[in-house]
Formats: C-alpha cells, structure tokens, sequence
C-alpha cells in the first residue's frame, strides 16, 4: 500500500533506487569499489557474475542489511539510513538464497512474517488490512493450496514459493532475489521466473534478481548487469552477453548464439571444451598493455578497433582501465581493489610476456604496488622484445586519440611526475629505454609500430 502510493507519485524517469559511488568490504580488503548505479521504477534487472563476485553483497547493500564504507544508497532520494530499517522494509523486500525455519511454521504464518513491519512495535495485532496482504500474497505466489502445511515439509520449488509470497506480503517496491532459481529444478526455474515477470509487468514491481542462469537471465530480463565486484557491463542481454565478456569474466570460452525459432540467446560452452582452451591457448596475444588510472584507454581502445588481441594487466579491480580491459582485452590479469601487484598476479604477468612480441606500458602513475610490473618490462627489453612507452601525462590527456595526433614529448620530467617510488620508477624507464625500449608519441605511431613488429 505504502509502496504502491509511493510508486504511482514517481515520475518515469526518477529512479526508484540508486547506488552511488559504493565500495564495501566485509574486512580490510575492499570487495566491492565506486559501484553507481540507478534502477527506475518497474524495471526488471538481472545480476550476473560468477561465485563469490559480490551479487549477493550488492542486493544486501540495496535492502539496507549492510551499509557502504563510502558513497549512499538511495530509495526515492533518500539514504537507507535516514528511512531506517521498520521503513525500508516496508518498501523492500529480500528473497534469500535459501530460508531455513528451525521451527515447524505452517505456510500461512510464514507468510504473515512477512507483514511485521507494517504491525505496530510492542504487542501490536494484524489488522484486516494485514489479512488480506497475506491471502493475496498466498494467491499470487500460488502457495494458498497448502497454507496449513508445514514450510519444512515443502519441496524446494514450494518453499521458494512460500518465501517470495512471504516478500510479497510485505507489499514492496522493490522485490530483491538471490538466485531465486537454485536448487530448482526446470519446471520450477521457469514457473519462478514467470512470476517475478508476472508482478513486475502486473504490478508493476521493480525486481532485481542476482542470477547464474545465463540462459534464463536473458529470457526473462530485459536489463542485466554483469558484474566482478564492479559493474562490467550495463545494457540488454543481447548487449551484455557477448561472449568474448563472458569468457573473460567467467574465466572459460563461452559460446552465445540465438535458437532456431527463437529470439532468445542461448548460451553455451564450446562444443568441445578441451579443443576450445587449445586453440586459445596455442593463439596467446602477441601484445601486452600494462596501464592503470585511464591511461590506457585510447590505446586499448584502438588496439579492439584494429581488431589487435591483447593481454592487460596486472590492474586492480575498481581501477577504470580494468573495466575497459575486461571488454576489450583477450586476457586481463587482475589483482584486489589497492593492493599491490601480488605474487599470483605476477606470475601470471611473466607467462604473458613469455610469448608477446611487444610490451605497451601507458603513462600510468608509478607507486611502490606496480614497480615490480616495470621490473618485468626491463627484463623484457633486455631479452629484445620490442617494448613502447607512451609518453604523456596522467591527467587524462595522456595516449590521445588516432584521429587528434600526438602526445608531447616530455621525457625524462614525465618519467617523474608520475613516479612516487622516489625515483626508482623513473630510473626504471630510463634503463628500459637503454635496453632497447621506445618511446612513442601518439596511439597511432604505436598502432604502427605493433603492427610492424607482428607481422615481421
Ligand atoms: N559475511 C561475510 N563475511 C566475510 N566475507 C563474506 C561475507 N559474505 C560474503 N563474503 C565474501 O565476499 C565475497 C563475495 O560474496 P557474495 O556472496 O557477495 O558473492 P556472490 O557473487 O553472491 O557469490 P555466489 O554467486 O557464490 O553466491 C566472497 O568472497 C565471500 O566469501
């Protein structure tokens, strides 16, 4: 009822919930870093991303159970904070991965759960009011056949029923589902599914659901968010299902097509997998890009636009080149959120210079965590790989784009003002340079040059 008040006083265009600049970490180590992002009202949002990529934390963070280190979350303007829990919960409602009861509650009472927050604190009754929420909820999530059974008899399906009529009765805005299809089996996924559609399209129920139903997340949401501690990618499932992300940021080849008689993608693994990890690894980029803070954007850029396969990295999460990378790169070699290039991180950096032919280090700052990425490069121009630094600032002007020119020659004043390792890092590209390195001037003189030296 609140809800629905509230929700036919907004204008299309306000959004219903937002996250702005978020970044939460359930210990020292950030896990999720600068999340922004707007969900309108009567949107339908799935949530990809694999284990342990922070889906779950994300949906605990919109319905206020944890609360950001930095930046707000906002529900119609306002910070969880200042609508406090009693409120937001009667405007958010959360359907977990899994509900265990340790006591034998019948259907219906788990279903009046649902109404606390709308009962008056300290000995306050149901009211009619809180009645028929209840059987409406019960009917509509068709569990009202058996409201007098016990919720730990159920079978999966009806106890994800049950509990998303437990939501329901909490008459919300905004509905959040943590893999509200685990455990089911396909008849139920689908009847699942079919229901959050069918609140969002009847009554107009914003639904954000975190999914590992690739498949399914493409039949049923028109919005989804791809998403490794940060959001990766934002669009239609068509935009955001590409398999080169997919593969990326799930870690294997994943193949995308579109069903014979269908418009809905379908997606798969390659027909056969081992052949697939061959082939990609017998074809290991030839190009690697060491960059950071935006500095290799235009370059990453215009490598994808020559269709030039590249590994990025090492770059830490939350860092913008290592959004950008994960859609454009072959292979990006991540590390945590701030913290120093680490010892697996590394390793995997030495296997990718092993078999490229040209090592492109963007003019990104230079502090005690990436020193050791321009001790690898040295060691890289020592053995005769061509290796090319892009000269410019790290203001965002540096690596301007093909079309505008060249960069400034800056030099050895450019090696230190971005240098913060007390000259360590500026000495370093001084002797990569005496062992063979280049500078380069613009992104099309090093688009020339890569191109020159693989095809050699
Ligand atoms: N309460 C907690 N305390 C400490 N660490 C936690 C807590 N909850 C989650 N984590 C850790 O945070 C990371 C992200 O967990 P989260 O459950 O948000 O990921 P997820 O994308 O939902 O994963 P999955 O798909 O496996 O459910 C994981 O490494 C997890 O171990």
């Amino acid at each position: 009822m609140v809800a629905n008040m509230e929700r036919r006083s907004l204008k299309a265009a306000d959004p219903l919930v937002q996250m702005q600049s978020v970044s939460f970490g359930y210990s020292k180590q950030t896990l999720l870093y600068d999340v922004s992002v707007q969900i309108r009202s009567g949107e339908m949002v799935g949530l990809l991303g694999p284990n342990g990529s922070g889906k779950t934390t994300l949906l605990r963070l919109l319905s206020g159970a944890i609360h950001p280190r930095q930046g707000q979350v906002l529900l119609l303007g306002k910070t969880l904070r200042q609508w406090g829990r009693r409120a937001t919960a009667q405007r958010v409602a959360v359907v977990p991965q899994e509900m265990h009861m340790p006591f034998a509650f019948t259907v219906e009472e788990m279903v009046q759960l649902g109404r606390t927050p709308f009962v008056p604190a300290f000995f306050g009754t149901r009211g009619s009011q809180d009645e028929k929420a209840v059987q409406e909820a019960m009917e509509i999530a068709g569990v009202s056949a058996f409201a007098k059974r016990s919720f730990n008899e159920l079978s999966g399906g009806e106890r994800q029923r049950v509990t998303i009529a437990m939501a329901l009765a909490q008459e919300p805005a905004l509905l959040l589902l943590d893999e509200p299809t685990a455990h089911l089996d396909i008849k139920y996924q689908i009847e699942t599914l079919a229901l959050a559609q069918r609140l969002n399209r009847e009554r107009g129920v914003t639904i954000i659901a975190a999914l590992h139903d690739l498949n399914l997340a493409a039949r049923y949401f028109p919005r989804l968010l791809l998403f490794q501690r940060g959001i990766v990618a934002d669009a239609s499932p068509a935009e955001v299902l590409q398999p080169e992300l997919l593969s990326r940021v799930y870690g294997i080849p994943i193949q995308v097509g579109i069903l014979r008689g269908s418009q809905h993608l379908s997606i798969l693994p390659p027909v056969d997998d081992a052949q697939a990890v061959n082939r990609k690894e017998g074809s290991h980029p030839l190009i690697h890009v060491m960059a950071g803070g935006g500095s290799g954007e235009l370059l990453m850029r215009a490598l994808a636009d020559a269709q030039l396969p590249f590994v990025a990295g090492a770059l830490n999460v939350g860092d913008s080149d290592h959004a950008l990378a994960l859609r454009l790169a072959q292979e990006v070699i991540t590390e945590q959120p701030f913290a120093p290039i680490s010892l697996p991180a590394l390793t995997r950096v030495q296997q990718s210079l092993e078999h490229v032919r040209v090592l492109l280090i963007c003019p990104t700052a230079i502090g005690p965590g990436n020193l050791i990425l321009l001790q690898e490069a040295y060691a890289v121009a020592q053995r005769g790989v061509s290796v090319l630094l892009l000269q410019g600032t790290i203001d965002g002007t540096a690596c301007t784009p093909p079309e505008t020119g060249n960069l400034q020659r800056t030099s050895q004043s450019d090696f230190s003002a971005r240098d913060y390792t007390g000259g360590q890092g500026a000495m370093l590209l001084e002797k990569i340079i005496s062992a063979g390195g280049q500078e380069v001037s613009s992104v099309v003189e090093a688009l020339e040059l890569v191109k020159s030296v693989i095809t050699a």
